[in-house]
C-alpha cells in the first residue's frame, strides 16, 4: 500500500512543497495524459501495433507522397526521431514529444486539411509551455499560480479539443471529471510516487549538487610550486571558442552555444590540455551562478550530474547519483532517485572519455542507454583520438548520433595575452605588473605558437613565476618542453639541497626514473590515479633520508609530482594522481628516453611493455620520446628510428601529431618528417604557418589523401606557400581561405585572394575544393586551370565572368554584394553545375541593385540551385516586390520551390 504522508513530515516547507508536488505531478503526469488522449483522438485510424513512423509513412503515402527518408525523418523530429521509430502510443511520452508529433500530423499530413486547427494547436502549446515555465526555475515550480494556470490551460484544451473533434458533451465532461479526480488525489502526498521523488529532487537536488561540487571546483591549484598557489577558477576562466567538427570551414561558436546542437549527445574534443575538463568544470560552476556574458545557457536544466571517466570505483549510474544526492538516496532509495532524475531536465557531464576504464565504461553505457528517451542531455569530453577509436564505435553500436565540437587553439597573440593577464592578475593579488605578458611578447613567433593550448600557457605562467631566467634562453620550439622537466628537477633540488648527504643529481635522477616508470605503468593500464595501496607500495622507494634526521621522508618527492584526489563517497580513502595527464605522459616519456640513452638492451616494445594493440594509450608518450630523444641524443634517435616509427604506427599516430613533432624537433625535422608515411591515408590539415612548413617537409616523404589548407589569407601570405606548392605536385588540395566568421553577417570580407591562386597552375596540384575571394580574370583563369571537378565557393570581389567553370565543376556557389549600375551587363553563370547564388549585405533601398545582380548572373535557363540573400536588410515590402520582379523575369530555383521565399533566422 502506498505510504501517505504530509509534506511537513519530511521537514519541508509545507506550502512550497505542496505546490512543487502539484506542479511536478501536473506537468509530468496530467498534461501528457490529456495531450495523449487528444493525440489518440487525432490518430484514430492508427493501428495499435503501428509505430508512429509507420503511421506517418502511411499518412504520407495516402497523400501520394513518398515515405520519409531517414534524413527527412531526423530533420522533422530531431532527437525524438529514434523514439518514434519504436513507440506505438503516447503513454510514456512527455509533453514535448507528444506536442511535436501532434504538430507534425496536424500541420503537414492531416487528411482533412479544411479545418482550422490553429486554436487547438495554440492550446496544446500553452499546456506544453507550462512545463518549461515551471521547471526552469525553483520559484516557479513552487508557485500556486503556476499550478492554477496549468489547470486552467488543461480545461481550455479539453474544451477546444471537444469542439475541434465534435465530441459530445458527455465525453468532454468525463475528461474534466477525470482531471478533477486526479487533482483531488493530490491533497495528500504519496511518498512512493515517482512524482514525489521528482518533487524532492526539484526542491533540494541543486543545493546538494552545489554542496558536493562548488568547493571542490571553485579553486585551481597551479601545478608547479607549493600548494598555496591557488587561483579562483572563475577568475581565470578564458571563454573558449569551439568549432563544429566534420564540416569543412565549420562555424565557430562560443562555448555556451553547444546546447543549441540538435543531437542529444554533445561531444567536446580537444588535444591534451586544450581545456576540456576546465570547460566542464566551469559549466558546473555556472549552473550555480551564471556568468553575465554567457546568456544563462544552462537555464533549461534543472539538474546536473558530473562524472569523471578516470573513476575506477563507482560501478553504476545509481552509485553516481547516490554520491550526488546522498541524503535523498538514503531516504528514498537510489534507484528511485535515478528514475526521478531521468524524468527531469538533466545535464549529465561525462569528463575525459579517453581515460575510461572497464568500470567507468559500464557507467557511460548506462548513461547512453538510460538517456535515450527523455529530456536529458549528455556532454562528453574526450581527446580526439579517443572519439575515433572508442567513443564513436560505442555510440554507433547503441545507435546514437552526436554533434562534435572541437576546442579551437589560442593562436592569436591577443587571446594568449588576455589568457595570461587573467592568471597574472590572480597570482599577484590584483596588482599585476604586466611583466609576464611582456616576457611572452618578447618570444619569437615560432616559440609563441607553441602556446596555443591553455595548459601550455599555464605552464608559461608557472615558469615565469618560478624561473623567469629560463624564458629568454628559448631559441627554438624544441627548447620549451624540456624546460618543464628541468623546472621540476630544479624544484626538487631547491627542496632538498643542503638537507641530504647523497649526491643530489643522482638522487633526483633516481627519483625521476622511479616516478617515470610508475607513470608509464599506470598509463599502460589507462589508469590515472594511484590508489592508497598502490601509493604505499611506491612510497618506500621514494624515501630520502634528510640530514640530521633519523626519519626518511617520501612526501618530499611525491608532493611535488602528485596531488591528492579526494573521493566523493564519504567512506572512501583518498587516491593520488599526477597534476595533469600530460605531466604523467611527460614523466613516462622521460623514463623511456633515459632507458634508451642509458643503453638499455631492451627493444622499445619491451621498455614500453604493452602489446601493440594497446599502444594507442601511449601515443603522447611516444611523441614526447621522439621529441626529446632527437634533441638530447640524435645518435640514439637515429638508432631507434625504425622502432619508434613502428610503435607510432601501432599507436595510430595522426598527421597532426607528425606536424607537431616536425615543428618541435627543428634540428631533426627532416628525419621526423619521414613519419608522414604513416599518415598517407589521412587528410592533412594545414591551419597555421607552422603547419605549412612542417607539411612542406612531410610532402617529401609521402602524400596525403587530401591536403586541407584552412587558413586566413593574411596568415598564408606570411607562410611559405610557394615552397609548399613546389612539393605538392599531384596532390588533391582543398583550399579554404574564408575565416569562419566570414559566414556570419556583418563580417563578409571581399579582399581578393588572387595572389595566392596565381602560383597554382604551375604547381601541379589539383584543387578539389575552394572557398575564397577572387577579384580579377587572372584569378579566375588560375582557378579554372586547376579546379576541374572541384567544389567551388567563390566570393566575387568584382563582377567577373565565371562562365569558364561551366561543365567542369561539381558544385558552384557564388557570393556577391549587390552590383552597382555599370556592372549590370549579363555575365551568366554556367548551366552545369546548377549554381547557387548568395547576395550578401543588401541594404534597405537597394532592391533594384539586388534584382539586377541576380538577373545579370542568372544562367541561360534562369535556374539557380539556390538563391539566398544573406544579412539582408531589405524591408518586407521590398522583399515582396523583389520576389515578384524575379518571378516576372523567369528566375527559378531548383531546391526551394518556385514561388516561395523563406526567412532564415
Ligand atoms: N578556458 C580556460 N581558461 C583558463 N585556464 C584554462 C582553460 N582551459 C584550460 N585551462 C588551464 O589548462 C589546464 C589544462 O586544462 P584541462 O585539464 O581542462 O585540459 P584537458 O583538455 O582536459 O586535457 P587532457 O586531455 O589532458 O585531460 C587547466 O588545469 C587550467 O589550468
Amino acid at each position: 500500500m502506498a505510504s501517505m504522508t504530509d509534506a511537513s513530515e519530511v521537514g519541508l516547507d509545507g506550502e512550497k512543497f505542496k505546490w512543487t508536488y502539484r506542479n511536478t505531478f501536473g506537468n509530468l503526469c496530467l498534461s501528457p495524459k490529456i495531450m495523449g488522449l487528444i493525440l489518440n483522438r487525432e490518430c484514430q485510424d492508427k493501428k495499435s501495433h503501428e509505430t508512429y513512423r509507420q503511421y506517418l509513412d502511411r499518412l504520407r503515402r495516402d497523400k501520394n507522397e513518398d515515405a520519409f527518408s531517414n534524413t527527412e525523418w531526423k530533420k522533422a523530429f530531431g532527437f525524438l526521431s529514434k523514439a518514434f521509430e519504436t513507440v506505438t502510443n503516447p503513454d510514456e511520452q512527455d509533453v514535448t514529444a507528444i506536442f511535436s508529433l501532434f504538430n507534425y500530423i496536424i500541420t503537414i499530413v492531416r487528411k482533412d486539411s479544411s479545418k482550422d486547427y490553429r486554436e487547438l494547436l495554440k492550446k496544446l502549446k500553452e499546456v506544453k509551455d507550462w512545463r518549461n515555465n515551471s521547471f526552469h526555475n525553483l520559484q516557479a515550480v513552487e508557485s500556486k499560480q503556476n499550478f492554477e494556470g496549468l489547470r486552467a490551460a488543461l480545461v481550455e484544451l479539453i474544451d477546444e479539443a471537444g469542439s475541434f473533434y465534435s465530441l459530445n458533451q458527455g465525453e468532454i465532461e468525463d475528461m474534466k471529471h477525470e482531471l478533477s479526480d486526479d487533482i483531488a488525489k493530490l491533497q495528500s502526498t504519496d511518498k512512493t510516487s515517482l512524482y514525489y521523488w521528482c518533487s524532492r529532487l526539484m526542491v533540494s537536488g541543486k543545493a546538494a549538487f552545489r554542496l558536493l561540487w562548488e568547493s571542490r571546483l571553485s579553486g585551481e591549484v597551479l601545478s608547479l610550486g607549493n600548494e598555496t598557489i591557488k587561483v579562483k577558477r572563475r577568475d581565470v576562466f578564458h571563454a573558449l571558442d569551439l568549432e563544429v567538427k566534420a564540416l569543412s570551414g565549420g562555424e565557430v561558436f562560443p562555448y555556451f552555444k553547444i546546447f543549441g546542437a540538435p543531437e542529444k549527445i554533445v561531444v567536446v574534443t580537444g588535444v591534451a590540455g586544450a581545456g576540456k575538463t576546465t570547460l566542464v568544470k566551469n559549466i558546473v560552476l555556472q549552473f550555480f551562478e551564471p556568468l553575465p556574458k554567457a546568456d544563462d545557457f544552462l537555464k533549461s536544466f534543472n539538474q546536473v550530474i558530473f562524472f569523471e571517466c578516470r573513476d575506477r570505483t563507482t560501478t553504476t549510474l545509481s552509485d553516481v547519483i547516490e554520491q550526488h544526492f546522498e541524503d535523498l538516496c538514503i531516504e528514498l532509495g537510489k534507484e528511485n532517485i535515478l528514475k526521478a532524475l531521468l524524468r527531469l531536465d538533466v545535464l549529465i557531464i561525462v569528463d575525459g572519455f579517453d581515460e575510461v576504464n572497464d568500470v567507468s565504461k559500464k557507467v557511460v553505457i548506462e548513461v547512453i542507454e538510460k538517456t535515450r528517451r527523455n529530456n536529458c542531455r549528455v556532454l562528453i569530453t574526450a581527446r580526439p583520438y579517443a572519439v575515433k577509436e572508442k567513443l564513436e564505435p560505442l555510440l554507433t553500436s547503441h545507435d546514437v548520433s552526436f554533434t562534435q565540437f572541437e576546442i579551437m587553439p589560442l593562436t592569436e597573440l591577443d587571446d594568449q595575452l588576455e589568457f595570461l593577464r587573467r592568471y597574472e592578475e590572480s597570482l599577484s593579488d590584483g596588482t599585476p605588473t604586466g611583466e609576464m605578458t611582456r616576457s611572452f611578447m618578447c618570444l619569437n613567433n615560432d616559440i609563441r605558437s607553441q602556446f596555443s593550448e591553455p595548459i601550455n600557457l599555464v605552464h608559461f605562467c608557472e615558469m615565469h613565476k618560478y624561473f623567469p631566467e629560463a624564458i629568454p634562453s628559448w631559441q627554438t620550439p624544441g627548447d620549451v618542453a624540456p624546460d618543464k622537466l628541468r623546472l621540476y628537477r630544479k624544484l626538487l633540488h631547491t627542496k632538498l639541497s643542503g638537507s641530504i648527504d647523497e649526491d643530489l643529481d643522482v638522487l633526483v635522477d633516481n627519483m625521476f626514473a622511479l616516478v617515470g616508470a610508475e607513470a608509464l605503468k599506470l598509463l599502460r593500464d589507462n589508469v590515472l590515479t594511484f590508489s592508497e595501496a598502490e601509493l604505499r607500495a611506491i612510497k618506500p622507494r621514494c624515501q630520502v633520508r634528510l640530514k640530521g634526521d633519523e626519519k626518511s621522508d617520501s612526501a618530499v618527492v611525491l608532493s611535488i609530482v602528485l596531488k591528492e584526489h579526494k573521493p566523493l563517497g564519504l567512506n572512501r580513502s583518498s587516491s593520488y594522481e599526477f597534476k595533469h595527464k600530460s605531466e604523467q605522459e611527460m614523466f613516462a616519456g622521460d623514463y623511456v628516453v633515459q632507458c634508451i640513452i642509458g643503453e638499455s638492451a631492451d627493444s622499445l616494445n619491451n621498455i614500453l611493455g604493452v602489446p601493440k594493440e594497446e599502444l594507442s594509450q601511449l601515443r603522447e608518450v611516444l611523441l614526447y620520446v621522439v621529441q626529446m630523444l632527437s634533441r638530447d641524443s640524435p645518435r640514439h634517435f637515429l638508432r631507434r628510428c625504425g622502432e619508434l616509427k613502428e610503435a607510432l604506427r601501432d599507436a595510430g599516430v595522426t598527421a597532426a601529431d607528425v606536424m607537431d613533432c616536425v615543428t618541435r624537433c627543428p634540428d631533426h625535422a627532416e628525419q621526423v618528417a619521414e613519419l608522414a608515411t604513416l599518415t598517407e591515408d589521412e587528410d592533412w590539415n594545414v591551419r597555421n604557418i607552422r603547419h605549412v612548413s612542417a607539411v612542406t617537409k612531410m610532402l617529401r616523404h609521402s602524400r596525403p589523401k587530401h591536403l586541407v589548407v584552412e587558413m586566413e589569407a593574411a596568415a598564408l601570405r606570411k607562410a611559405q606557400w610557394g615552397e609548399l606548392l613546389a612539393e605538392a605536385g599531384g596532390v588533391d588540395v582543398r583550399l579554404n581561405l574564408f575565416h569562419p566568421y566570414d559566414y556570419q553577417p556583418p563580417y563578409y570580407t571581399y579582399q581578393p585572394h588572387d595572389d595566392l591562386l596565381l602560383p597554382l597552375p604551375n604547381s601541379g596540384v589539383r584543387l578539389v575544393g575552394f572557398w575564397g575571394c577572387v577579384g580579377t580574370p587572372a584569378g579566375v583563369a588560375a582557378l579554372a586551370a586547376v579546379a576541374r571537378g572541384a567544389e567551388l565557393h567563390i566570393r566575387m570581389a568584382a563582377p567577373l565572368d565565371l562562365g569558364t567553370f561551366g561543365g567542369i565543376n561539381r558544385k558552384l556557389t557564388v557570393y556577391t554584394r549587390p552590383f552597382s549600375p555599370p556592372a549590370y551587363i549579363k555575365r551568366p553563370l554556367p548551366l552545369i553545375p546548377s549554381p547557387s547564388l548568395y547576395v550578401e549585405g543588401a541594404d534597405s533601398g537597394c532592391r533594384g541593385a539586388v534584382a539586377h545582380t541576380i538577373t545579370s548572373l542568372a544562367p541561360h535557363n534562369k535556374r539557380f540551385a539556390e538563391l539566398r540573400l544573406k544579412g539582408c536588410r531589405l524591408r518586407a515590402a521590398e522583399q515582396q516586390l523583389l520576389l515578384q520582379e524575379l518571378q516576372a523575369a523567369g528566375i527559378r530555383t531548383n531546391y526551394w520551390g518556385d514561388t516561395r521565399a523563406e526567412a532564415f533566422g
